[in-house]
């Protein structure tokens, strides 16, 4: 995995010769160590990076991002001397405050509204006018590389018996997660036009689904355990300014939107970021995240239209992304199930499966954005 200047994602790591996990920045296939390098950055730049996580740089806001990312684009392009550490291992980036789960791709609804309510219109009558979220688990987001145990829980046959058990309907959902740095004040909406202000960056995110447990709890409150073992999220965090020529308009409104979502007159902020999903090592999708409906703009402004408040941390994901080809097995295995070239062929996870979900993006000058990787392997329930 190399990621070029052109993206300097963040990120926490440790080593095996020093165990601390500290903040750094890939470049090619190694990391420089940001604590290392403290004495010859300006005080507001050190203490943003001196701790053991990314939190008091996301908390430091867009003044301290652009001169650190400024700061760093110079000395790596001038060759100063910097401490590179080889074969990182990685951490949780951030404090993860609040996790929200969007629903934001306007195919993965119509699909899982036509396999969830069969018989009812797949969109639902808001879907074009708000964009649907849901408040999921925090406390159980964990980094790339992490284990995915098979969750229990309940669910309810065709046959309308009633069990309790081992997931076997386990899916996956690729999306990506806008990680918010500054925090907004209670009462205080953000603007559309804020966006830049308190998103810091992105990840990319596995939100691991039981669809049966999911189908059988979430009338009428929504989704719940089904989804809230675990969440994946990739290690690095790539910041919102290494996006400038990815931004795309996003695939035209056919509702009139309110005022607080409407973005007519703002830069756009649709991504064009292209993703890869690999079971086993064969790749099995690659949706893109160009036609999504709702931009992570217009998810944050609607994260705040009631006054709600961001706190440093807070991890809102996209949604599904599955425009140009699906985000999850529940749509990829719907007609029929997935070949798969061992020779054999599958509707859901089974125990063993690893999930590697990498994108990128364009970069200045025929350059490329690079997201890194979210990956898990399914183990046994326990
Ligand atoms: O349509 C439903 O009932 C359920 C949809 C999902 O499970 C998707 C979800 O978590 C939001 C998303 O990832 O798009
Ligand atoms: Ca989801
Ligand atoms: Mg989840």
């Amino acid at each position: 995995m190399s990621f070029g200047l052109e993206t300097l994602p963040y990120g926490v790591f440790s080593t095996t010769d020093d165990p601390r996990p500290r903040t750094g920045v890939a470049y090619g296939a190694q990391v420089v160590d940001l604590p290392a390098t403290v004495a010859r950055l300006d005080s507001s730049l050190a203490g943003a990076v001196a701790g053991p996580s990314l939190d008091a740089l996301l908390a430091a806001g867009p003044a301290v991002w652009a001169s650190l990312r400024a700061t760093l684009t110079g000395w790596l392009t001038s060759g100063a001397p910097v401490v590179l550490a080889d074969d990182p291992i990685m951490h949780l980036p951030f404090t993860v405050a609040d996790y929200v789960d969007f629903y934001a791709s306007e195919q993965h609804a119509t699909n899982l509204g036509r396999m969830f309510r069969p018989g009812q219109e797949p969109l639902t009558p808001n879907w074009k006018h708000l964009p649907i979220g849901y408040h999921g688990r925090a406390g159980t987001v964990v980094v790339s590389g992490t284990e995915v145990v098979r969750p229990s829980g309940q669910r309810r046959a065709p046959s309308g018996e009633i069990s309790f058990g081992p997931s076997q309907r386990l899916d996956i959902e690729a999306e990506l997660g806008f990680v918010v740095g500054t925090p907004s004040r209670l009462g205080q909406p953000v603007p559309l036009e804020d966006f830049e202000e308190h998103v810091f960056g992105v990840c990319l995110v596995n939100d691991w689904s039981a669809r049966d447990i999911q189908a059988w709890e979430y009338v009428p409150l929504g989704p719940f355990l089904g989804k809230s073992f675990a969440t994946s999220i990739s290690p690095w965090v790539v910041p919102l300014a290494a996006f400038d020529h990815a931004r795309v308009s996003p695939p035209p409104r056919t509702e009139p939107l309110q005022p607080y979502l409407d973005d007519e007159k703002t830069p756009p902020w649709g991504l064009d970021i292209r993703f890869e999903i690999r079971l086993n090592g064969q790749v099995v999708s690659r949706p893109s995240f160009d036609g999504m409906y709702w931009t992570g703009a217009q998810m944050l402004a609607h994260l705040t239209a009631n006054g709600a408040s961001l706190r440093t941390g807070d991890l809102y994901a996209s949604g599904t992304v599955s425009s140009g080809s699906p985000g999850s097995l529940i749509e990829l295995s719907w007609k029929s199930p997935l070949e798969l070239s061992d020779g054999t062929t599958r509707t859901f996870l089974e125990d063993g499966d690893e999930v590697v979900i990498t994108a990128t993006a364009p970069g200045p000058a025929g350059t490329t954005i690079n997201l890194g990787a979210v990956t898990g392997r399914i183990t046994a329930t326990r």
